[in-house]
């Protein structure tokens, strides 16, 4: 891979230790590299989202690690074996170098509070250095970013459509410049229109601001548009991963065959209505 690597997922279980325990996600391994787009399809139960809440240690009994490591390649040079953080290392390493954008995400912001309050309380808690002032710069900044009028800091949630909402669970999530985020089917719930405007902003952001974005959804076709990478997870394994081109074109497990062949739509020829104008625009 010609990109530094920003995340590497070394063989990574997590078993639900339930009365019949459930290995949800077996020995997966990837690499992300900086600024990239990796996508992880497959279909439902398959283990996407116990993968997501694994590496970002957000898993809550009954899963648990049962084994693999999950390492953070800082900037400056540094590794951080992130399945070795304590409470407090966690807490400082979330939002701050990997956020997560989850489905309905939207609805897990406060409905008492306004957006400004929101995001304002997010950046004092992480950088004590910022004046008041400072920060609501940089929320109004960030808002801008995805595309909300920064008169909206003094919003409530409900005077908000969902997805503007859904646009401001991305603001938070870039708020204190993370350097990956994991979006688990952040879209799904919205109109298929804002859904292209807020993927087209993701791919904007990540050229502007080089963060990587694991994405997670059903939606292979999309994926085959935006990312850079796949992965394609089934029952729990990581059995595909190539450049959306590969997979595309020369798919090696049958499942991911099977799973192409189940969209009629890639048949025909997709235009790069998304990628357009991206400095990602695949070439081969
Ligand atoms: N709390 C739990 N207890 C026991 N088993 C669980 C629990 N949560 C998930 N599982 C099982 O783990 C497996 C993986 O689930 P997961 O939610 O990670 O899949 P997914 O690919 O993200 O699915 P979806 O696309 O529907 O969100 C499934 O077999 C599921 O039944």
């Amino acid at each position: 891979m010609a990109r530094q690597p920003v995340l590497s997922v070394r063989d990574l279980t997590v078993i639900y230790e339930t009365e019949q325990p459930v290995t949800a996600v077996r020995q997966a391994s990837l690499e992300l590299g900086r600024g990239e787009i990796l996508g992880l399809a497959g279909e439902s139960g398959c283990g996407k989202t116990t993968l997501a809440y694994a590496i970002n240690r957000l898993h809550q009994p009954p899963a648990r690690i049962a084994g693999g490591s999950v390492i953070f390649h800082d900037r400056e040079g540094e590794d951080i074996d992130l399945l070795a953080l304590k409470d407090e290392g966690l807490r400082q390493f979330r939002w701050s170098q990997l956020s997560m954008v989850f489905q309905g995400a939207m609805n897990s912001l406060n409905p008492v509070r306004t957006i400004g309050y929101q995001l304002d309380d997010t950046l004092k808690v992480h950088d004590g250095s910022l004046s008041r002032a400072q920060r609501k710069e940089r929320a109004a900044e960030v808002l801008t970013r995805v595309g909300v009028d920064p008169v909206r800091l003094r919003s409530y949630p409900h005077e908000l459509s969902g997805g503007m909402r859904q646009r401001v669970m991305i603001a938070m999530a870039m708020l204190l410049q993370p350097q990956i985020m994991i979006m688990d089917e952040p879209t799904t719930a919205l109109d298929v229109v804002v859904q292209r405007e807020i993927l087209r902003e993701i791919l904007r952001l990540r050229d502007e601001l080089d963060f990587a974005v694991i994405f997670i959804t059903h939606d292979l076709p999309l994926l085959l548009e935006i990312a850079d990478r796949i992965a394609v997870m089934y029952q729990g394994e990581i059995v595909e991963l190539g450049t959306a081109q590969q997979v595309h074109q020369q798919a090696q497990h049958p499942y991911t065959r099977k799973l192409l062949g189940s969209f009629p739509s890639l048949t025909g020829s997709r235009s790069d209505f998304v990628r357009h104008g991206s400095a990602q625009e695949r070439s081969a």
